[in-house]
């Protein structure tokens, strides 16, 4: 039987940066993986596949510059969903490679197969050949990621009620859409979709999409969904969900039917149900080892991802919020330093985290919000940087971008931005550097930027809420 310091199970970003770690430590590690595939949602059916989506759409159809290419540009309709994902393929194989040769250059054993814990610190692991290979461990990393949740009621066929992984494979673009919850993955699915000119109708049951965003900023999101043609039905849920024969002028055709509970009854070619996912811990043999978990199967974790027991440690989405790659390949990292008693791994603040929303337009944030400051009472003023204004902004055609600096009344410290627009997300960056480094709203007005950059934004913004702090 052979033995490690550190087993992973998961090759996603919590796993291998976990996996990594301890091997740069000199320390004897495996990685499992179930599927035939490494790199998990990140590389397979998340985050690379739903951005070269977008990229695609974009490309095809230049939706953020539509200012430039005039609002009638749509692209042709015999291209299929299948088509632009292939655009990815070449991503998603250099990054299987580089996974790959990253274990084999730090002397990671890669063990394929389902991990399941036999006892506290023995996993079986069950191989593709239909054998059993035992293994044991000092320490165990758990980065299992989730699925997308997939409620018995809904009857999921993988053609027109589908996941979001299930969408990865459409064969054509459809006409109509009903998207179920407008968080993260429904609102940029319904982006993604209306930009390759599918009629979306997304369905939230919440007041607004997106709810953790600055409210302005969500209530600017709102307008440019509709404006791209997506209906909105926030603060209704959906009932019961079922295939329909739909009897129309161009003859009988099966459709998908949504039923909300206000009544209404939506009818679309294809329904993406978005509502959240769900922990795949029920497999994993945990009772074994005394490992509790919740009824969504997700662990929960100390502040050094320690499980309630000390040796098995959790990563990534597993343990929830924020459950982003960003973030889980940083818990299992940490994770790792800790059980191998590394502990002056350098400043984590979890209060700089950055969302990075890729709809179109893309959102980013970093820090508080307009709403929770007022919770708090921290007095803020906002400066506002409207792309309109901004020559980078005009030369790439997006006028309808927006930044919006939060600065404390006081100290003038930077303490939340919100972005809106083209390069959002690379953008935010430099708000979170300034803010993690404690920089005031005037740095931005001494620093020199780059002309022409969408980077000035922060200049005009910490200008317009200086000048606002002082009643110019
Ligand atoms: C559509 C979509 C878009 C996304 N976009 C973004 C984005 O733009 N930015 C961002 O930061 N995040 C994004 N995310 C989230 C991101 O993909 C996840 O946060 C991230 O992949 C989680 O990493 P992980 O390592 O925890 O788990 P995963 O990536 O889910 O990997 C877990 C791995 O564990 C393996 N495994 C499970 N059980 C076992 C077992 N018993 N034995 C062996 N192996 C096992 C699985 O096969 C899988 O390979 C997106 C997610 C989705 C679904
Ligand atoms: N850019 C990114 O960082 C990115 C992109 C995609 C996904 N992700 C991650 O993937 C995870 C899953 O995303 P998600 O969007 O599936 O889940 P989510 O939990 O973010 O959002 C689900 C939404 O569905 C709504 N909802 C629930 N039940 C409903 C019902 N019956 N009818 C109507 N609405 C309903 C909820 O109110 C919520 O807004 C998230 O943790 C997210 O962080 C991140």
């Amino acid at each position: 039987m052979k033995h490690y310091d550190v087993l992973v199970i998961g090759t996603g970003p919590a796993g291998q940066k976990g996996a990594i770690q301890a091997a740069k430590l000199g320390k004897k590690v495996a990685i499992v993986e179930k599927n035939p595939v490494l790199g998990g949602a990140q590389i397979n059916t998340g985050t690379i596949p739903s951005k070269a989506l977008r990229e695609a759409a974009i490309m095809l159809t230049g939706a953020d510059r539509r200012s430039l290419l005039g609002s009638d540009y749509r692209p042709k309709r015999d291209v299929t969903i299948a088509d632009l994902v292939a655009f990815s393929q070449q991503i998603i194989r250099h990054e299987w490679e580089l996974i790959r040769a990253q274990f084999d250059r730090n002397h990671v054993d890669l063990i394929w197969g389902r991990a399941e814990f036999a006892g506290p610190n023995e996993v079986h692991i069950h191989t593709p050949e239909g054998e059993i290979d035992h293994v044991t461990a000092d320490s165990f990393l758990v980065a299992v990621g989730t699925r997308p949740a997939k409620p018995d009621h809904i009857p999921f066929n993988g053609t027109s009620i589908l996941t979001s992984d299930e969408l990865l494979h459409l064969d054509h673009i459809p006409k109509t859409m009903i998207v179920v919850g407008g968080g993260v993955i429904g609102s940029e699915y319904a982006c993604i979709m209306a930009t390759l000119g599918v009629r979306v109708t997304l369905v939230e049951g919440r007041h607004q999409v997106l709810g953790f965003l600055d409210q302005e900023i969500g209530g600017a999101f709102q307008y440019f969904m509709r404006q791209k043609g997506i209906t909105l039905r926030c603060g209704e849920k959906v009932e019961s969900i079922e295939e329909v024969q739909d009897e129309g002028d161009s003859g009988s055709r099966t459709l998908v039917q949504a039923k909300l509970e206000s009544g209404k009854k939506l009818r679309a070619e294809v329904l993406l149900y978005s509502v959240g996912r769900q922990g795949v811990c029920g497999k994993l043999g945990l009772d074994t080892v005394g490992v509790e978990f919740d009824d969504r199967e997700r662990l929960h974790v100390n502040d050094h991802y320690q499980t309630n027991q000390p040796h098995v440690y959790a990563a990534g989405d597993v343990i929830g919020f924020p459950a982003l790659a960003s973030t889980s390949m940083e818990q299992g990292r940490r994770a790792v330093c800790h059980a191998l008693g590394v502990c002056d791994v350098r400043n984590f603040n979890t209060e700089l985290f950055p969302f990075g929303i890729y709809s179109v337009p893309e959102i980013s944030m970093v820090g508080k919000t307009e709403e929770e400051l007022t919770d708090e009472g921290i007095p803020y003023e906002s400066g506002i940087a409207h792309y309109r204004e901004i020559a980078r902004a005009k030369l790439i055609g997006d006028e309808l971008g927006m930044m919006k600096m939060l600065i404390h009344q006081e100290t003038h410290e930077i303490l939340g931005i919100h972005i809106i627009g083209a390069e959002a997300t690379e953008l935010v960056h430099i708000g979170q550097a300034v803010m993690a480094l404690g920089g005031p709203a005037e740095f931005f007005i001494d620093n020199v930027f780059n002309f022409p950059t969408l980077a000035e934004c922060y200049k005009v913004a910490a200008y317009n809420g200086l000048n606002k702090l002082n009643h110019v």
